[in-house]
C-alpha cells in the first residue's frame, strides 16, 4: 500500500488553511495525504499575553510531540511562531515561498489615519489614542514611533480579534497580513504599515518533519522555496544571535533581489524608548551568515543593553 503522509496542523482557521496549501502541493506531486487536527496550548489560552505564557513554541510543542510519537509525519507552521532552535529531534522539510511579510493596521474610522500615517514626526511625538496588539514586537515598535498612545492586549484567532476591534472603542488594531489574506479576510479598512518591520518569517510557512525521516524529506523538498528559505533563516538567526526567546521585540527583513540579499533588522527597548537598527546588502554567495553578523554588530553598538533589560522583566 502506498504511504499516506499524515499532516500535522492546529484547528484554528488559519492553520487548517495553510496544512491544506501543503496537502494540496504534495497531492499534486502524487503523494496521499491526510490532515491530522491537534488543539496546542497557545489556541486554548486566549487571554494571557503570548510573553507571558513563560514557555517557547506553544503553538509548535504540541505538534512536535506529534511528530515525535510517529502520529504525524509533517506539521505545517506559521514559521514566525516557531521557535529558534527547534525541538530535539525536529528538523526543516522545506519552507513555501513567502506571503506578504507586512504587518496591517485596521481601523475603524478612517479619521484615524490622519493622525498614525498622514502627520509628520512632531505630530506622531504627541498623538494620543489606543492601538490593540498581542505582540511585544508591534507595541514596542508602535511606542517608538507614538510614545504618548496607549497600547491594548489582545490575543485570539483571527476572528476572535476582529470582533474584539468591533466591540471596543480602540482606533486600530494590527494583524499579520499575510493571516488576514490567507483567509480572505483583509478588510477595505486596513493599511500596511510600511515603516514596521515585520517579525522574524513572518509570512512563511514551515513544513518540519523527523530528522531522520530521509523519505518524508526528500517528498517535501520541491516545496522549498530557496530565496525565502535562505531569507528567513538569516532573519531567524539574527533573533536567536540578539534574544534566542519567541515573543522579543526584534524585527527582520530579508529579500533577495539582483543577485543580492538585503537584510534589515531592529530591537526596540519594551516601552519603546530606544531603538537599534541595522542594514546591509551582500552578495548571494556570502549571505548566509548575515543575520549573525548583524545581531553580533547591534549587541556591540548596545543592544546588549536593552536584551539585558528584556530578560530581567521576563524573569
Ligand atoms: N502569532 C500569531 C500568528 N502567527 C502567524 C500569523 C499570521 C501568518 C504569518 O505571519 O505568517 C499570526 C497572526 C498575526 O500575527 O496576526
Amino acid at each position: 500500500m502506498e504511504k499516506i503522509i499524515r499532516i500535522g496542523t492546529r484547528d484554528s482557521r488559519l492553520a487548517v488553511w495553510q496544512a491544506s496549501q501543503v496537502k494540496a502541493m504534495l497531492e499534486i506531486q502524487g503523494c496521499v495525504c491526510e490532515l491530522v487536527k491537534v488543539k496546542s496550548e497557545g489556541d486554548l489560552d486566549l487571554v494571557t499575553p503570548l510573553y507571558a505564557m513563560g514557555v517557547q513554541g506553544v503553538f509548535t510543542k504540541t505538534l512536535d510531540a506529534y511528530l515525535l510519537s510517529n502520529k504525524i509525519d509533517v506539521a505545517v507552521h506559521s514559521m514566525k511562531d516557531v521557535p529558534t532552535q527547534l525541538a530535539q529531534g525536529i528538523a526543516t522539510a522545506a519552507v513555501l515561498k513567502r506571503a506578504n511579510y507586512k504587518d496591517l493596521f485596521v481601523y475603524k474610522n478612517e479619521h484615524v489615519l490622519e493622525k498614525y500615517f498622514y502627520s509628520d514626526v512632531d505630530e506622531q511625538r504627541i498623538a494620543e489614542g489606543v492601538i490593540a496588539t498581542g505582540s511585544v514586537r508591534r507595541k514596542a515598535a508602535l511606542l517608538n514611533k507614538f510614545p504618548k498612545i496607549r497600547v491594548e492586549n489582545l490575543r485570539g484567532n483571527v476572528q476572535t480579534r476582529m470582533q474584539k476591534l468591533m466591540n471596543n472603542d480602540w482606533d486600530a488594531a494590527i494583524f499579520a497580513a499575510a493571516g488576514l489574506e490567507r483567509l480572505d479576510e483583509r478588510p477595505a479598512y486596513a493599511i500596511e504599515i510600511d515603516w514596521m518591520l515585520p517579525a522574524p518569517a513572518q509570512g512563511a510557512i514551515a513544513v518540519v518533519c523527523r530528522e531522520e525521516d530521509v523519505e518524508v524529506k526528500e517528498i517535501c523538498a520541491p516545496l522549498n522555496d530557496q530565496d525565502t528559505m535562505l531569507s528567513v533563516n538569516n532573519e531567524r538567526d539574527f533573533l536567536k544571535t540578539l534574544m534566542g526567546g519567541c515573543s522579543t521585540p526584534v524585527s527582520a527583513l530579508a529579500q533577495v533581489e539582483n543577485n543580492k540579499l538585503k537584510f534589515s533588522g531592529n530591537i526596540i527597548a519594551l516601552d519603546g524608548s530606544e531603538i537599534l537598527e541595522i542594514e546591509k546588502e551582500v552578495d548571494l554567495r556570502d549571505a548566509t551568515e548575515v543575520g549573525i553578523g548583524c545581531a553580533q554588530e547591534l549587541l556591540a553598538n548596545g543592544a546588549d543593553k536593552i536584551v539585558e533589560q528584556i530578560r530581567s522583566i521576563n524573569k
